[in-house]
């Protein structure tokens, strides 16, 4: 899951209601705030997190996971690549790494990702640079191919999520589905139950 402060709420505050609900990995995804900022951020999540067993991944900022201690980094195909990620990193933190296409998922694989983020699987308003929609038969083509957990980005939502599971994701990642929810904390909830029926 990414974090964006919502609806006038804080992040932490929305990641609580989150992990009430249900979410196992949360990730700080803050493009903009001051890095002061985002590493005081960072460290609350990061400790809430912890304090609940839930995985706690830094979006495309390497030097930022490893000040953090978090349990990984998830970069895309414009970020620091993956290999060099894992070298600055350390043995024993995930390296997530995105691809909207199979030659993408090549370069994620060959950068021996521990998981990838695959999308956008439908429209989404969140990320302005997100490009077209694919579908899910890229999930497919890629769990057929690899032995690799996947999870689908971009659209996701408690109405949408099956048909990502179904098409081989080990999970979905979500943004506004529960950031901008009145209740995150249902929502989040929502999104886990479907999440797991679609699994069984
Ligand atoms: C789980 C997950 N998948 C994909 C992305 C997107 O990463 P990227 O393509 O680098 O885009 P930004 O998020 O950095 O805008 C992600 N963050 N998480
Ligand atoms: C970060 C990211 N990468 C691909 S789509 C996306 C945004 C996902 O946000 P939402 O779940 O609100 O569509
Ligand atoms: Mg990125």
């Amino acid at each position: 899951m990414g974090l964006e402060d919502a609806g006038g709420r804080t992040a932490l505050e929305i990641a609580v209601e989150a992990i009430a609900g249900g979410v196992t990995m949360i990730q700080l995804r803050d493009k903009q705030a001051p890095l002061r900022q985002v590493l005081e951020q960072g460290a609350r999540l990061r400790d809430l997190c912890r304090g609940h067993g839930v995985a706690f991944i830094v979006n495309d900022r390497v030097d930022v996971a490893v000040l953090l201690d978090a349990d990984g980094v998830h970069v895309g195909q414009d970020d620091i690549p993956g290999a060099e990620a894992r070298r600055l990193l350390g043995s024993g933190k995930l390296v997530g790494i995105s691809a909207g296409t199979m030659e993408e998922a090549e370069w994620a694989m060959a950068n021996r990702a521990d998981y990838l983020g695959v999308g956008p699987v439908y429209a989404t308003a969140t990320k302005q640079d997100a490009g077209e929609a694919i579908g899910t038969d890229l999930i497919g083509a890629i769990t057929d191919r690899w032995k690799i957990p996947v999870v689908g980005i971009g659209g996701i939502g408690a109405d949408n999520a099956a048909p990502v599971i179904k098409a081989g994701a080990a999970g979905v990642a979500v943004v506004s589905a529960i950031t901008r929810q009145a209740n995150p904390m249902q929502a989040a909830r929502q999104l886990a139950d479907v999440v797991r029926q679609a699994l069984k």
